[in-house]
């Protein structure tokens, strides 16, 4: 700590918090510690009585945090992101645009192990809107080693396949059919229920749906609705109905009898376990399960994210969400 003038302390930090009275108005800390005392503050000191301030000394090979906050951020941010303005010793980064936000999620929590070094995130693979907060970062101290902070950009340079620490991956144009099976929908004994619920969860998205076509439980009659959709361009078709052990469900061997490849019949995920997840060439074709359109978050909305920006998806990463995968309350 050393003690300067007042009218010297531009640029200097301050080593304490610093109370102002103003008799029946305010009363409260008028600059915190560790505020980078600016050119504007003089006068106010002056108004509080103050001649001379005890500021903090920040060693060659130390940052403060603002500093070192704002050089973090800068190393993680990759497309799609934003930084706010550092504000005590913490930045935010904000989606620019919507779409899923992508976290390197192995070599984050590398960096969270080097002491004193605080990264926190939203989940990985979740949608965000635009203008929504996705990350918020700062050292612990108020004064850090700039080998800590170096250590976290060097870190960030190793990415690779063109992502960053942190990126916004906005969606691919996509063209998405529906098609529903159930012989009591396809009489209409019992009415739709998956065509507005699946428009309204991709509406969300910012996406609509291009066709839907009703079928009844014959597997062959489900196999040609998806071949004919692939044939009208979709790049994502959803079959909803019969995916479980009824002798009347017949969806989960209609998709693998059209499919290049099946990722996975079953998710370790409730609700929703029944999910089917597979590949028309390009085409990823979804069969949705009853919780899909009786339950407000399933399986569904776990995958449909990275799926909607054209990553994909693997047994390995479908495994990966049954830790969490509990989703009821
Ligand atoms: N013994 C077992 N029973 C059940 C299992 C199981 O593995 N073993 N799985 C359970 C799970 S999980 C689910 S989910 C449900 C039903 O799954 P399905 O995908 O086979 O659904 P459906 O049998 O076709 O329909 C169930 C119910 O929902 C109505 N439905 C279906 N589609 C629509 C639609 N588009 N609009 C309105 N209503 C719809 C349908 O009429 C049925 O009443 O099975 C559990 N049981
Ligand atoms: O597969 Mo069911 O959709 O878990 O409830």
């Amino acid at each position: 700590m050393r003690e300067v003038p007042v009218e010297q302390a531009v640029g200097l930090v301050l080593a304490h918090d610093m109370t102002q009275i103003v008799p029946g108005k305010f009363k409260g800390a008028a600059f915190r510690k560790g505020h980078v005392i600016q050119e504007e503050d003089i006068s106010r000191l002056y108004d509080m009585g103050k001649r001379h301030i005890y500021v903090m000394e920040i060693d060659a090979g130390e940052l403060h945090e603002d500093e070192a906050a704002v050089r973090m951020a800068t190393a993680l941010a990759g497309q799609g992101v934003l930084l706010a303005p550092v504000h005590e010793g913490k930045v935010v980064l904000k989606a620019a645009t919507s779409g899923m936000l992508w976290v390197d999620k192995r070599r984050v929590t590398e960096m969270n192990e080097i002491d004193e070094i605080s990264i926190a995130t939203k989940k990985p693979y979740s949608h965000v809107d635009a203008g929504e907060s996705v990350a918020g970062l700062r050292p612990i101290p108020l004064v850090i080693a700039e080998e800590k902070i170096a250590h976290v950009e060097r870190m960030a340079r190793e990415a690779v396949g063109g992502m960053a620490m942190i990126d916004v991956l906005p969606y691919k144009p996509q063209c998405i059919h529906l098609v529903t099976t159930g012989s009591e929908i396809a009489s209409g004994r019992v009415q739709d229920q998956s065509g507005p619920i699946l428009r309204e969860k991709m509406a969300r998205y910012g996406l609509g749906i291009a066709q839907q076509v009703f079928v009844g439980d014959d597997t062959s009659d489900i196999e040609q609705a998806i071949r004919s959709a692939h044939a009208a361009g979709a790049t994502l078709i959803c079959v909803t109905g019969g995916m479980s052990v009824d002798p009347d469900d017949r969806t989960p061997l209609a998709i693998r009898n059209s499919a290049s490849q099946v990722v996975s019949y079953g998710t370790p995920v409730l609700p929703g376990s029944m999910l089917m997840l597979a590949y028309l060439r390009e085409t990823v074709i979804f069969g949705l399960p009853g919780a899909v359109i009786f339950d407000s978050k399933t399986s569904f909305d776990l995958l449909l994210p990275r799926v909607l920006a054209g990553i994909a998806i693997t047994k390995k990463d479908i495994a990966q969400l049954g830790v969490g995968g509990w989703l009821n309350a």
